[in-house]
């Protein structure tokens, strides 16, 4: 395979990590063992608030009344399509009872989770847009309790439209908490009473890493740290707008990941020529953050075919694949590991973050080769039950003690044999294989 990195980053998703999980794990530590105190600590400590935690309906009020009237349109926008993407794949999934063999049914349940805690980051940006995402999607999925949580901004809380995109969604409570303290905070119950059966949303390394450590103990939906931009392009792209949309998402922070994956050298040089200009002309704060995150993270790697492209493309599993090239549906077919993909130039990762409906939390750090993003389906059960007749019981019981009995399993043999003794009295079944295995 012949694969050139024209330019390589330096760092990689395991960069610092060690000392992300040791801060981490101590955190939480500290929280679970000292509570809302400990939370409220850290949350003045690392955010500066010193405030209420749990928002109350007057604030609420008052965030509405500070979204101007265009922006609560586009939040209403983009409200309605994430929630109509997200009944329809809740939609496609489906309850069932099927019988497998005469008198004996087994099906499917569908049961929402009692408890969502959904996290909505508020660091660098407001993203107002996540609030969406997540509370969105929980409430269409059936959820009874849906907590969300954000940072607090400044001396008036969370940001009023991130507030205002929340309340708009669903959410039944929300926390002015963020970080390890609102991801320990909903995990462990503080505040609210209603320990979240499942963790959502995005987040930072050290949000990504706390729902990470806290799996196991509640549910997650899935590793969702910093925004990964991959964009594959051939000769037939658009430099400058290849080049825009890698910097559009490099703008994240600095450790955002944003890859070029091409079979074209002279579309290598045109996005390289083109980068450096396009970042400087961000303002401050998002220069700063894309100038570190292309120079740390950025890579452009040529590759002599189309099929070595997608080897690479689905190695790196790219959170959002953007595919600017001919031929869109014969890489549509081939490609397998993406958070959510973007085909062809006149879509861009950006309206999906925003508002045309696919949900924008998706895995990152590689985790697209076993997940998809956030949908009604994470915050379902998807349980079974069966039930018989008494004469599949026969076959069912018999078949049951007779593999137990091989396997070692005598307890559950019997389970078998008094069944089929009480069902059928003075009836003789074979329960042993006598022949050595
Ligand atoms: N994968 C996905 O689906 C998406 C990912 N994102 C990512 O979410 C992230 C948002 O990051 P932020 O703006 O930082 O907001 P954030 O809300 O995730 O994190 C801010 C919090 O980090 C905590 N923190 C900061 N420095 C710390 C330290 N040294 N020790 C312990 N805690 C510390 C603070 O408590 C602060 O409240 C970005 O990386 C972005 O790329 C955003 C949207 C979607
Ligand atoms: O990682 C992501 O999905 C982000 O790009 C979403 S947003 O731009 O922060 O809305
Ligand atoms: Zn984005």
């Amino acid at each position: 395979m012949a694969i050139d990195y024209y330019k390589k980053a330096e760092k990689n998703a395991s960069t610092g990590y060690d000392q992300t999980q040791e801060i981490v794990s101590r955190m939480l530590a500290e929280i679970e063992a000292d509570g809302e105190a400990k939370a409220k600590e850290y949350c003045q400590k690392l955010d500066g608030w010193e405030g209420d935690v749990v928002v109350s309906r007057e604030q609420i009020e008052a965030a509405k009344a500070k979204v101007p009237e265009q922006l609560k349109a586009d939040i209403q926008f983009a409200y309605e399509r994430v929630s109509r993407f997200a009944a329809a794949q809740r939609d496609s999934i489906r309850e069932f009872e099927t019988e497998l063999s005469p008198g004996l049914f087994a099906g499917q349940k569908l049961i929402p989770m009692e408890t969502a805690g959904c996290y909505v980051p508020g660091g660098r940006y407001a993203h107002i847009a996540s609030a969406i995402m997540s509370v969105a999607t929980a409430r269409t999925a059936g959820v009874k309790n849906v907590i969300a949580c954000s940072v607090p901004r400044d001396e008036n809380g969370i940001h009023p439209a991130i507030l205002y995109a929340m309340d708009l969604a669903g959410a039944d409570t929300i926390l002015q908490m963020g970080g390890v303290q609102g991801i320990a905070s909903m995990a462990f119950g503080l505040f609210t009473g209603k320990p979240a059966d499942i963790l959502v949303g995005p987040g930072n390394r050290f949000v990504a890493e706390a729902k990470r450590q806290l799996f196991g103990r509640c549910g997650i939906d899935m590793f969702a740290g910093p925004t990964e931009i991959g964009i594959i392009a051939d000769d037939s792209a658009d430099p400058h707008i290849v080049a825009t949309d890698l910097v559009g998402q490099a703008e994240h922070g600095p450790d955002s990941p944003a890859w070029l994956f091409t079979t074209s050298r002279a579309l290598a040089d045109a996005v390289s020529e083109r980068i450096p200009g396009l970042i400087a002309d961000l303002p401050e704060t998002q220069s700063k953050a894309a100038d570190a995150a292309w120079r740390d993270y950025g890579e452009i790697v040529i590759c002599d075919s189309r099929e070595e492209v997608v080897e690479v493309s689905d190695r790196y599993a790219s959170e959002h694949l953007e595919l600017q090239v001919e031929d869109l549906d014969w890489w549509v077919a081939k490609l397998t590991s993406y958070g959510s993909l973007f085909v062809g130039e006149e879509t861009t990762v950006a309206f999906g973050d925003k508002c045309s409906g696919t949900n924008h939390i998706l895995p990152t750090k590689g985790a697209a080769r076993y997940t998809g993003g956030l949908c009604a389906q994470k915050f379902l059960k998807i349980v079974t039950y069966q039930r018989q007749s008494r004469e599949a019981t026969r076959d069912v019981a018999a078949t049951t003690a007779r593999l137990s009995r091989c396997e070692g399993m005598e307890g559950h043999a019997r389970t078998g044999d008094v069944r089929l003794a009480k069902y059928y009295p003075g009836e003789h079944f074979d329960l042993v294989i006598d022949e050595e295995v």
